[in-house]
């Protein structure tokens, strides 16, 4: 069971984060989303509720989903889990993730504006952030076209998705094409460090790679 403590010690946790987030200009407004896998069986993920200014969220921002992304009823503060919380659901799901980020990165939404097919990193010391070689392998950052259903987003992912075989890690992240960047990993640290690593390699390929 999730206790209402557990609950608000992940909304401290998170609106930390999103407060970090939102200064670097990557969660502006009311953009992106977060979340922490409480538990697996049955699946529950404290997500931050919508439509709140995400530099600004208190410990009580959070709301507790089921395994698609829905409200667990006996709630009655009257908060909406994000939008987007069907994707965080299956992402924890599908990866085995303690935590997903969600950002609106303006160079993740540049990279899958001129690679719609997946964005191909190589040879960039910074890939060992994200569990890869910075030489001699070629990592791709699968993209996904946009979908307002989580559903269908979720089933784009999956389609794209690695699993971690023959030492070779997973790729913890998914640009959503003309929206954004979701990263994921097993604690809320790693999470944090692919989102910021992975938006260093797609800053750095989009400035150098991109047509003009
Ligand atoms: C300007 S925010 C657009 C939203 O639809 C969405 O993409 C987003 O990132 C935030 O949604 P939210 O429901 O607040 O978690
Ligand atoms: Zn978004």
């Amino acid at each position: 069971m999730t206790s209402d403590e557990q609950l608000r010690e992940a909304g401290t946790l998170l609106a930390a984060e999103a407060e970090r987030f939102a200064a670097m200009g990557w969660m502006r407004g009311t953009s992106g989303n977060l979340s922490l896998t409480l538990s697996r069986d049955p699946l529950r993920l404290a997500v931050t509720a919508s439509g709140l200014d995400k530099g600004e969220l208190g410990p009580d921002d959070v709301v507790l989903v089921d395994g698609r992304g829905e409200l667990l009823p006996g709630d009655l503060r009257g908060l909406v889990p994000s939008a987007e919380a069907g994707l965080h659901a299956r992402i924890a799901a599908v990866t085995g993730a303690g935590a997903a980020v969600h950002v609106h990165a303006m160079a993740a939404v540049e990279a899958g504006f001129h690679w719609p097919d997946g964005v191909v990193l190589q040879d960039l010391e910074m890939l060992k952030g994200i569990g890869h070689s910075a030489h001699g392998e070629r990592v791709v950052i699968p993209v996904v076209q946009n979908s307002q259903d989580m559903a269908e987003l979720g089933d784009r992912f999956e389609e794209l998705y690695v699993r971690p075989a023959d030492g070779i890690a997973e790729v913890p992240g998914l640009i959503v094409a003309s929206h954004g960047i979701y990263a994921w990993g097993a604690t809320q640290e790693d999470a944090r460090r692919h989102t910021e690593i992975l938006e260093w390699l797609l800053r750095f390929t989009v400035r150098t790679r991109a047509p003009r």
